[in-house]
């Protein structure tokens, strides 16, 4: 080691391998509710990849669940914090769940397209609002006096300008979307990506 060189196993982060291929990761994208962590976990399961979700990386670095992460944060510092979760992703060959409110932030979303192909996991208001009723310890990054409905309409063009592919959640069962993003992948290994 030369005396410049910073010592790779103290202090530093652990930088991607010369040979890391970039894009190998699969992501996950979508409103609350949308089933991001429900498909992520079976999607993972039938590739045999690694599933990472990133609410569960953001509440065990900061050791909090994240409806609480957001009301200490406040609405602007939940998403900083976010996005430096994100942007501090160094993976490969892992299907990535990511938080719903991860679009927010432009430079979060490019380093998750750095990581792979994003996946875009879309459903109805009315399903939505039914998902997020049966779990009330969901968190939700939405801003005081903004309703559900508020909140799922100001992203609708967010999920979808960054997606490569979209998934309807509320009118295919879980298998089927699951089958339907394993033969899109299998046809992108074949062809030039397409946004569709
Ligand atoms: N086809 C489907 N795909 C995914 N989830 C489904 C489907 N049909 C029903 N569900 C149900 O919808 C819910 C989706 O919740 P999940 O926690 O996976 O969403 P999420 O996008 O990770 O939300 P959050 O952003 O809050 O983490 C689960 O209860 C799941 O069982
Ligand atoms: O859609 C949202 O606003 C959120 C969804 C969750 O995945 C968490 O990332 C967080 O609670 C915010
Ligand atoms: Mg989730």
């Amino acid at each position: 080691m030369t005396t410049t060189e910073t010592p790779s196993n103290i202090t530093s982060r652990p930088q991607p391998a010369t040979d890391s291929r970039p894009g190998s990761n699969i992501i996950l994208i979508g409103m609350a509710g949308s089933g991001k962590t429900t498909i992520g976990k079976a999607l993972a399961h039938r590739l045999g990849l690694a599933h990472v979700d990133t609410d569960h990386l953001l509440e065990a670095w900061w050791g909090i669940q994240l409806q609480q992460l957001r009301d200490l944060l406040g609405l602007e510092g939940f998403l900083e914090a976010e996005k430096k979760c994100v942007q501090g992703l160094i993976l490969e060959d892992c299907v990535i769940s990511t938080g719903g409110s991860v679009v927010y932030r432009a430079e979060a979303m490019r380093a998750l397209q750095a990581l792979g192909p994003i996946i875009g996991l879309t459903a109805g208001f009315p399903a939505i609002a039914e998902r997020i009723a049966r779990n009330p310890h969901r968190g939700l990054a939405i801003a005081e006096g903004q309703t559900l409905e508020d909140l799922y309409r100001e992203r609708q063009d967010l999920y979808q300008s960054w997606s490569d592919l979209c998934i309807a959640t509320d009118t295919h069962p879980i298998a089927a979307c699951v089958q339907t993003i394993e033969e899109w992948l299998h046809g992108q290994k074949e062809g030039p990506a397409e946004r569709i």
